[in-house]
């Protein structure tokens, strides 16, 4: 048997602090491609700031990001994008007055070189083919949402980091959405999903990690997750999540 390849995203210790406070207090994790990875934990735990770390936005004060045996430490969003690293936001801000297929157009030329895929097959596959010529102010925010993901996968990553991609999408919507996102896993890109919504959660991801003030308290399987001991007080009470 062939050995595991390594992760695709390694970060050791990561440290993010905003003046005196830790948001980000030495976490550690790996994404292997392929693999979607749920990271979970109450509000102020430091789940955003970890995929802002990562993905750029914001510089970490600590520890180290490995993403394809390279370090990326500082690396700006849009230097991330053309090595393969892209992402969503919580709350998506297209240019408004721009298509959607013309917001997806200004994506793609941020891409990582690799074969960036068909526009018009990309909006067709997430259900934007009908709202391609309007402009993206008029969506409503589930549409946002989906427009989001259309601007981060125009750029062909290897690496998607979704930040709760799944909040005011009704049930039909989250189940296409869980069912997108373990296609383009099946298809090998890792995948990092921030959520509240266990079930949708549960859908999508092969494993959690549980934060808490900027730690992970939990590592594993989502079933398991719901039965440890210290995750329990964390969700039911005493948490202490910033
Ligand atoms: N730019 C900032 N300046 C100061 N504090 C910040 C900043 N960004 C985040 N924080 C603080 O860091 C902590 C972690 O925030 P973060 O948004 O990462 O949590 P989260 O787990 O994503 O929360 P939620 O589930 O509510 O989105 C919170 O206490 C938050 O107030």
């Amino acid at each position: 048997m062939s050995p595991e390849p390594p992760p695709l995203l390694e970060v050791r210790d990561l440290v993010k602090r905003f003046g005196g406070f830790r948001a980000l207090d030495g976490l550690s994790l790996d994404l292997r491609a392929g693999e979607v990875l749920g990271l979970v934990g109450p509000n102020g735990s430091g789940k955003t700031t970890c995929i802002n770390t990562i993905g750029g936005l914001q510089r970490p004060d600590g520890g180290v990001v490995t993403y394809d045996g390279r370090r990326i430490p500082g690396l700006r969003p849009h230097r991330l994008s053309r090595l393969g690293i892209n992402r969503t936001y919580q709350s998506p801000r297209p240019f408004a007055s721009l298509t959607v297929r013309e917001n997806v157009l200004v994506a793609a030329t941020e891409g990582c070189g690799s074969t960036p895929p068909d526009l018009d097959t990309l909006l067709a596959s997430l259900g934007l083919a009908g709202q391609a010529a309007r402009p993206a102010g008029e969506l409503n925010s589930a549409e946002q949402k989906t427009l989001d993901l259309a601007r981060a996968l125009a750029t062909a990553p290897r690496l998607l980091l979704v930040d709760e991609l799944a909040a005011g999408l009704n049930p039909t919507e989250l189940l296409r959405m869980a069912e997108r996102l373990r296609a383009l896993a099946d298809r090998g890109m890792a995948i990092l999903v921030v959520e509240h919504l266990m079930g949708f959660i549960e859908r999508v991801t092969d494993r959690v990690i549980v934060m808490n003030a900027g730690r992970a308290i939990f590592g594993g399987r989502l079933a398991e997750a719901v039965r440890d001991g210290d995750v329990k007080r964390v969700f039911l009470g005493g948490a202490h999540g910033g």
